[in-house]
């Protein structure tokens, strides 16, 4: 009996140098730092600590899995042993970040790998799955990705196998939150929250890039990383792992704070391969010049991505969609038009589809849901629901794939998918496309469906 503490690696090392390089560095610096500690031994192929249960470091870092001791009884407590595992842990997770999962059973938390079997990973808890901050639906032992310096952009996530489009990358808790606030309070009030942070979130904070160096780092930190808790949310949140994350216009990752479950999560927008940097888009849209214009403003570097380093003529035609995207998108929002002329706000939607799909190269990613649900929103508020039901169909599968069954919104479409009249515009415009979810015609070919769907023959 008694209370156990320690760390797991997950998933463990491997024998690639990528590793073991990391892992030699690693047991230098625990070597640097108990030189002079004779509690600590090197022996031929580990290091021991003769504190506690005795843990050990293997000197190859792939037969690692865990360091750890009881850390209650006369021995732990007269060795320190809960010393000795507070620094390894910090010094392990600063070479191996989120991989490293503390646990301690007098909170209620039990290592990743089993006692009698240690190679089996236990089903985990949650508490251990944020650790990692891998989707814990999705299993733990995915190495989906690391991170590693990127040649012109500092660190940035790298996927190490080939993730399918619509997989749950990450799942990330916030390290911290703030509200938007008047310039001479934020510090003030960045530095008291940070002061309640546990020691490695205050690490994990003030590892991330600062844009902005000067006299409010604390602010520098937030403004380069910061993810907005919901679209039109004035609350920003700093993660762990997600703030590694690097831009391109031609993203394949999106991020989503879920409101109910306070977390953010990073899915695949479209294949990623293995050795392919994982990146969100940055920017608000627009053509290649407004976009280079921000992101230099607000992130300090020049998009050299795949589209805003496009040949002259190929950039010409980008920045045409990109403007027409805008232009669409503005024509869609007009109230007026959707209450005079749905027919052809419904077309613009059509069209702008189109143009996302042309410029995102088949993966628009969110984009799509949301247009979607404008197609919802105009046909419901003329009475349609058996295209509105279609709409919210295809938002919710769009919602899912970039955000999870657990998103919100993704349950918001859903609901909507089953009762189209539900939502509060139905009917708000006019009863003219009355019709109901069950009157949609059967045995239509796909191009027929398509141009019932979008009232196409009219
Ligand atoms: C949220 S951080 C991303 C992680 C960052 N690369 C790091 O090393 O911590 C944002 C910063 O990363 C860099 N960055 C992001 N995307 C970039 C890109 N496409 N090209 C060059 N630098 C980029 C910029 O310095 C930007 O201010």
């Amino acid at each position: 009996m008694g209370i156990d503490a320690g760390f797991d690696m997950v998933p463990r090392l491997t024998k690639e140098a990528v590793d073991q390089d990391v892992w030699q560095r690693f047991i230098r610096s625990v070597k640097e730092h108990y030189e002079d500690d004779d509690r600590v031994e090197i022996k031929p192929n580990y290091l021991l600590f003769k504190v506690g249960e005795h843990p050990m470091l293997p000197f190859e870092g792939h037969k690692f899995l865990r360091f750890s001791s009881k850390i209650s009884g006369r021995i732990a407590t007269e060795s320190n042993a809960m010393d000795y595992i507070r620094t390894v842990y910090l010094m392990a997770e600063v070479n191996f970040g989120p991989r490293v999962r503390k646990w301690s059973e007098s909170s209620d938390q039990y290592g990743h790998y089993g006692w009698a079997e240690p190679d089996e990973p236990k089903a985990t808890t949650s508490i251990a799955s944020f650790g990692l901050n891998i989707d814990p639906s999705k299993g733990p032992d995915i190495p989906l990705f690391e991170v590693k310096p990127i040649s012109g952009k500092g660190r940035g996530l790298v996927a190490r196998v080939n993730i399918p489009k619509g997989t749950r990358i990450l799942l990330e808790k916030p390290i911290l939150t703030s509200q938007s606030m008047p310039l001479d309070m934020t510090e003030k009030i960045l530095a008291s929250k940070l002061k309640s942070l546990s020691i490695v979130e205050q690490r994990q904070f003030l590892s991330l890039h600062n844009n902005f160096p000067g006299k409010l780092p604390f602010r520098g930190i937030m403004k380069t990383n910061a993810l907005p808790c919901g679209s039109d949310s004035t609350v920003g949140a700093v993660y762990p792992t997600i703030c590694f994350i690097n831009h391109s216009c031609l993203p394949n990752s999106h991020n989503n704070w879920n409101d109910d479950k306070g977390h953010e999560t990073i899915h695949a927008t479209r294949p990623i391969m293995a050795g392919q940097e994982i990146t969100l888009p940055y920017d608000k849209g627009g053509p290649s010049s407004a976009r280079q214009a921000k992101l230099q403003q607000s992130f300090g570097f020049l998009c050299d991505c795949t589209i805003c380093s496009l040949p002259g003529p190929e950039l010409l035609a980008s920045d045409a969609r990109r403007l027409k995207m805008q232009r669409l998108d503005d024509a869609i929002g007009d109230p007026l038009s959707m209450m005079t002329s749905p027919g052809a706000s419904l077309a613009n939607c059509y069209s702008l589809l189109q143009t996302l799909e042309e410029e995102f190269r088949g993966s628009p990613g969110v984009l799509l849901a949301r247009v979607q649900y404008d197609a919802f929103q105009i046909s419901i508020a003329h009475g349609d629901q058996a295209r509105a039901a279609v709409f919210a169909e295809n938002a919710y599968r769009s919602r899912v794939e970039c955000e999870g069954e657990d998103s919100p919104a993704a349950q918001k479409m859903k609901a909507l998918m089953q009762n189209p009249a539900s939502h509060a515009s139905f009917g708000a415009c006019s009863m003219y496309w009355k019709m109901t979810r069950k009157s949609a015609p059967k045995g239509l070919d796909a191009d027929e469906f398509r141009k019932w769907l979008w009232r196409q023959n009219k």
